[in-house]
């Protein structure tokens, strides 16, 4: 090794969530570094979040003017591909990081490319692509930030074809003709929603019996019917078994004993972590595993590692794992500080609280689903004595304003011993934008009592909320 060089805190891992650790480390006055060993801004930026809203922005916006008389007769034509997937390819910035290189360097952080490992106690070590190694050492902590890549199921006849994962599904350059996807989860739908739209004949092939499992039942089920009135496949409770390429294409063979055949295969079966090669198992930890950590983002037993984002498996989502970068930057800043006690109280400023009861979610399908807090299974799995207060969106004015023939459901969850709600799931064109609310109103903890005194305007989608209070109320 070669090349030692000191700073108060080292990065592993430049995607959003260590990006942001890093500016906030920077910003309290500890000198920063950060690994990538691919492209700065990690997979939401090139792989994930942003290619994959760049393609569903046409999908949603085209069919949000079919539903508005007067305009829908001018766009009932294809979309054209070509530009959807330049305009996507714009923003994954022609997958090159120089914008966020150069960001970095504003902030004056340092960056080394290469693959970075732990090499013990608050070194790591990095092997730049060109061979050169440099050891790192932290005065503070090592923050790890490597985030998580796509499964693949262990299948017969895997490695006869060339599957595609997220990342191919976010980047590829043309609609394949005949697309399978197995999994149902949020990649599934949004990438069902955006190929069938593109001219790929989409078939979902899905183990469990509905579509977007985490979700409140009525969410997986409206995307199912609006997939299927768009021409999909959905198929529920099948598993697959095989999978072959022939001259014909992928043969996908069902446990069932039926068969699909397509040109390209998408598995959306989850993620696993970015941590078998890091060197986890020179400081006593499993390689290959998610790192557990306190609600300060402190790896669990350790006094100088974090883990912030997807790779500490707490919320796989780039809001969250930038709420954590936040927490987390503020405990390092205020630990190195030697400040005597950090505020590590539920709601504290060193504490992600909000990981546990109030994440929001949107899923860019059509119709959006978008959630916050809990669902009525998990409020009723984490004991608490909850009433779930169910709307039909297409009864708020502003929805019928927005849509003809509007479809959607809301649902609100009450926690009857603190009169407070916990959880929110709308499901309907444009409800996205009205997620914040209900983050609000969880994270904020507003009374019942107090919320009917918000006021929604009139006539908008958010007039749900009123609507909701008053069958809350009777
Ligand atoms: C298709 C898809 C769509 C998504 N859409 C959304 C969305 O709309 N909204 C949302 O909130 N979330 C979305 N997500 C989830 C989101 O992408 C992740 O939660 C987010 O990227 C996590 O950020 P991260 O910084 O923790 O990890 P990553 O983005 O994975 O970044 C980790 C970085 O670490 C680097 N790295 C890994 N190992 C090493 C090493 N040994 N040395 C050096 N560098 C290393 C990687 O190259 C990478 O750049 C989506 C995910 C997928 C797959
Ligand atoms: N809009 C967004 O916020 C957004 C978009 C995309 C992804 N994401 C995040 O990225 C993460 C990954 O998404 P994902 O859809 O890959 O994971 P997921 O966990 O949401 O869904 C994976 C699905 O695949 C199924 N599955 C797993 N193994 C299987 C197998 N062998 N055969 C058939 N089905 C199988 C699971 O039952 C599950 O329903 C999620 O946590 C998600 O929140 C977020």
């Amino acid at each position: 090794m070669t090349d030692a060089t000191e700073y108060d805190v080292v990065v592993l891992g430049a995607g959003p969530v260590g990006e942001n650790v890093a500016d906030r480390t920077r910003a309290a006055g500890l000198s920063t570094a950060v690994v990538e060993s691919e492209l700065v801004g990690g997979e939401c930026s090139y792989w994930a979040c942003i290619p994959s809203k760049a393609l569903l922005r046409p999908v949603i916006a085209r069919a949000d003017a079919r539903r508005v008389p007067g305009l829908s007769q001018s766009v009932q034509g294809p979309l054209d591909a070509h530009a959807v997937l330049a305009h996507r390819d714009y923003y994954a910035s022609h997958w090159k990081d120089d914008g966020q290189v150069g960001w970095l360097d504003s902030i004056g952080v340092d960056l080394y490319r290469g693959h970075g490992r732990l090499y013990g106690t608050k070194m790591v070590a990095v092997t730049s692509p060109d061979g050169e190694h440099h050891v790192l050492t932290a005065r503070h902590v090592v923050v790890v930030a490597t985030g998580s890549r796509a499964v693949l199921p262990t299948l017969p006849g895997l490695d006869t074809i060339t599957p595609w994962t997220s990342r191919e599904a976010t980047s590829a350059q043309q609609a394949p003709g005949r697309l399978v996807i197995v999994g149902g989860g949020v990649v599934g739908v949004e990438m069902a929603t955006v190929w069938q739209a593109l001219g790929s004949q989409v078939t979902m092939l899905v183990r469990g019996d509905g579509l977007l499992p985490k979700m409140e039942p009525f969410a997986g089920s409206l995307v199912a019917e609006a997939l299927a009135e768009a021409g999909a496949d959905v198929r529920t409770g099948v598993s697959v078994a095989s999978v072959e390429r022939g001259a014909d294409g992928i043969t996908v063979t069902l446990e069932d004993g039926g068969s699909v055949t397509a040109d390209e295969i998408l598995f959306a079966t989850g993620r696993a972590p970015r941590t078998d090669d890091i060197g986890l198992d020179t400081v006593g930890l499993e390689p290959g595993s998610w790192l557990s950590v306190d609600d300060s983002c402190r790896v669990d037993g350790s006094n100088w590692l974090y883990a912030v984002g997807d790779v500490n498996h707490r919320v796989l989502l780039t809001h969250q794992g930038k709420y954590q970068a936040r927490v987390a930057g503020a405990a390092i800043a205020a630990r190195a500080q030697q400040v005597p006690l950090l505020e590590t109280d539920r709601w504290g400023a060193h504490a992600a609280t909000a990981d546990h009861d109030a994440v929001p979610q949107v899923v860019f399908t059509d119709p959006e689903v978008a959630s916050a807090g809990r669902t009525l299974a998990e409020a009723e799995a984490a004991g608490l004595r909850v009433r779930a207060v169910d709307y039909d969106l297409s009864s708020v004015s502003g929805a019928g304003l927005y849509a003809d023939g509007y479809r959607g459901h809301a649902r609100m969850i009450v926690d009857l011993d603190r009169e407070i709600v916990v959880g929110a799931t709308f499901v309907g064109p444009g409800v996205g934008e009205l997620l914040h609310s209900a983050t609000v109103a969880i994270a904020g903890e507003v009374p019942i009592e107090r919320l009917w005194h918000a006021v929604p305007a009139f006539p908008t989608i958010s007039e749900v909320w009123l609507r909701l209070l008053e069958t809350y109320r009777g």
